[in-house]
């Protein structure tokens, strides 16, 4: 159960329906349905373009849908700013880490929390950096941080508000397989007490810690279900697996 869930029998935590994103006469999203359950690791994946971080954008409230309604915990949350839907337990990564450069990895996390919920607590900041192994790295300053201390910064800024819902975009992308594995069991560990959707392009990684897999392709979903019943299906392989499938069943 979520730390702060209300969920009445029958709600979704998060349900997105008749999704559609439109930039000019582009189709970014298509009439797109899909779902977040409760404590679920659920991966988004689809080729370069396919909209992923477009859905992403539209349920962190970055972006407005050209139409549907996306609910959480049972509440239309379609048309709040982003820093509502943050406040009620909906939080992201970023593709690209975007820390306050000025500011220490320590004042990072706590106008992290300050942009959750309105309140800082260096307690809890210092919680989210030890889990982050970033302790002590807390008076330094971002731009001083390797790569993967960086995305685990944002990683900080992002669960320092203790979201339901954490969304993580390509949060491993150009890291080596030990610092993938590395971030595969955090993302293990942050699952445990928090739904987690996840976009991911290193496919064995998606598969692997997954519960449920939702494929995009040009702005349409066209699978959605068990990693091994996605891995299989044919127009999911078409689309984006190719051959090498099988391998991921
Ligand atoms: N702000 C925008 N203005 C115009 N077009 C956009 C905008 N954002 C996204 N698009 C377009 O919408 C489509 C979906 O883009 P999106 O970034 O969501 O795909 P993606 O699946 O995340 O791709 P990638 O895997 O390459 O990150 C693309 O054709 C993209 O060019």
């Amino acid at each position: 159960m979520s730390s702060s869930g209300t969920l009445t029998s029958g709600d979704r935590l998060l349900d997105c329906g008749g999704i559609r994103k439109e930039f000019g006469g582009l189709v970014a999203l298509d009439d797109v349905d899909l779902h977040i359950d409760d404590g679920e690791i659920c991966g988004l994946i689809g080729p370069n373009g396919a909209g992923k971080t477009t859905m992403f954008n539209v349920v962190s409230g970055a972006i407005k849908p050209t139409a549907g309604t996306i609910r959480f915990r049972g509440d239309d949350i379609t048309s709040l700013p982003q820093h509502e839907i943050c406040r009620r337990g909906i939080s992201r990564s970023f593709q690209t880490p975007r820390p306050f450069k000025s500011l220490s990895v320590l004042e990072n996390v706590l106008v992290g929390q300050r942009f959750g919920n309105g309140e800082s607590n260096v307690e809890r900041a210092y919680e989210v950096l030890e889990l982050m192994d970033l302790r002590h790295r807390e008076a330094d300053s971002p731009g001083d941080l390797t790569i993967v201390e960086q995305k685990r910064l944002d990683l900080s800024r992002a669960i320092s508000t203790a979201p339901d819902l954490l969304l993580l975009d390509e949060i491993m992308a150009g890291l080596n397989p030990a610092e993938t594995r590395n971030f595969l069991d955090l993302i293990d560990r942050l699952g445990e007490n928090r739904s987690v959707f996840v976009i991911e392009h290193d496919m064995k990684a998606i598969m692997d810690i997954s519960d449920r897999i939702v494929v995009l392709e040009s702005g349409e979903k066209i699978a959605d279900g068990p990693p091994s019943e996605v891995a299989n299906d044919d127009q999911v392989v078409a689309a984006y697996i190719g051959e090498d499938a099988a391998e991921y069943a």
